[in-house]
C-alpha cells in the first residue's frame, strides 16, 4: 500500500503499475509504482540505499536500453506528447533531449566549453554558427555560467572546476530546451558553495521545465522540492507536497526515515 497525493497541478508525466527487472532477475527491482510527476515542478526521490531511487530515475529516459536484458513492465506517460515512453518503437535519442539527464559526478566531454553545449543543437542539425552562438550563450546564462567561461569558450572543459563542469553539463542538457532534467545527487560531489549555486540553479530551471531529482540529503529535498516520493524496497511509499510531508508524513515507513532511524 502506498499514500499518493491527489494533484491538482497539470501533470508531466504519469508512471502507472510499473516494474523494473535488471538482467536476470525474476524479482523486479521496482514494483508496481504509480506515480503522477507535476509540470514545471521539483520532485524529490528519497529512501534508504538500494530503494530504487536511481533505478526509477533512470527509467524516465529509458538509460537502462544502454544495457541488454533489462525489462520494463507498465507505463511512463509523457504528457507533452502522449505517449508511453517505454514503447519499443521511441525514438531514444529524441527522447533523451527531451528528457536529459546529470550525473552524479560531473561528465563533461573531452572538448571545448564551447563545443561541450554545441554537441546536443548540432546533433539536431543546427548549422548556422549565429544561431548556434547564441544559444549557446543563451544555455550557458541559463546555467549560471556565462559570466565565467565567457572569455574561454575555447578552452578545453576539463579546465573548470567540479562545481562549473556540472553547471556546463546543466547547460548542456538545458540548450536543447528539455521538457523534464533528471538530476542523480547533482551535488554529492560538490562543496557547499557550488552546491548552493547548482540548488540555486534548479530552483530557477523549474521557470522553464519539469525536475526530478534523487538526493540523500532531506534538507536538500526540504529546500528544493516541491514534492517528495519516499522509496523504500523497490516500491514507492509516499508521495506528497514536500512542506506536508517532512511535517506530517502519513505512512509510519516515511516517518521513521525522515527522523532518522533508519537510513
Ligand atoms: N546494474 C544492476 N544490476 C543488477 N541490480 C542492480 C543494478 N543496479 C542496481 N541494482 C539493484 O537494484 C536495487 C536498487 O538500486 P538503486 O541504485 O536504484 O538504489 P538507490 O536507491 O539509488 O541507492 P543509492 O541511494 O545507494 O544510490 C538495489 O538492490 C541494487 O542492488
Amino acid at each position: 500500500m502506498s499514500t499518493i497525493i491527489t494533484m491538482n497541478d497539470p501533470l508531466e508525466l504519469e508512471v502507472k503499475n510499473f516494474n523494473f527487472f535488471y538482467a536476470g532477475k525474476n524479482e523486479p527491482n521496482l514494483k508496481s509504482v504509480d506515480m503522477p510527476i507535476a509540470k514545471k515542478k521539483v520532485t524529490a526521490l528519497i529512501g534508504p540505499s538500494g530503494c530504487g531511487k536511481t533505478t526509477l530515475l533512470r527509467s524516465f529516459n529509458r538509460m537502462h536500453d544502454l544495457y541488454p536484458g533489462n525489462r520494463y513492465e507498465g507505463e511512463i506517460r509523457f504528457h507533452n506528447d502522449n505517449q508511453n515512453l517505454l514503447d519499443k518503437e521511441i525514438d531514444l535519442i529524441a527522447l533523451r533531449m527531451k528528457i536529459g539527464m546529470i550525473f552524479q559526478k560531473p561528465t563533461p566531454f573531452p572538448m571545448s566549453i564551447f563545443d561541450n553545449v554545441a554537441y546536443g543543437l548540432r546533433l539536431q542539425g543546427l548549422k548556422d554558427k549565429k544561431i548556434l552562438a547564441e544559444k549557446v550563450e543563451k544555455a550557458l546564462r541559463g546555467a549560471a555560467l556565462w559570466d565565467e567561461v565567457k572569455d574561454r569558450l575555447k578552452d578545453g572543459a576539463s579546465a573548470l572546476s567540479g562545481g562549473q563542469q556540472q553547471r556546463l553539463c546543466i547547460a548542456r542538457a538545458v540548450a536543447v530546451e528539455p521538457d523534464v532534467l533528471l538530476f542523480d545527487e547533482p551535488t554529492s560531489a560538490l562543496d557547499p558553495i557550488s552546491t548552493l549555486a547548482i540548488e540555486q540553479l534548479i530552483i530557477e530551471l523549474k521557470e522553464q521545465l519539469t525536475v526530478i531529482i534523487v538526493t540523500h540529503n532531506l534538507q536538500q529535498a526540504a529546500r528544493l522540492s516541491d514534492y517528495t516520493a519516499f522509496m523504500y524496497l523497490g516500491e514507492l511509499i509516499e508521495l506528497g507536497a514536500t512542506k506536508d510531508m517532512f511535517v506530517n508524513p502519513q505512512e509510519r515507513l516515511t516517518e521513521e526515515y525522515i527522523t532518522g532511524r533508519f537510513g
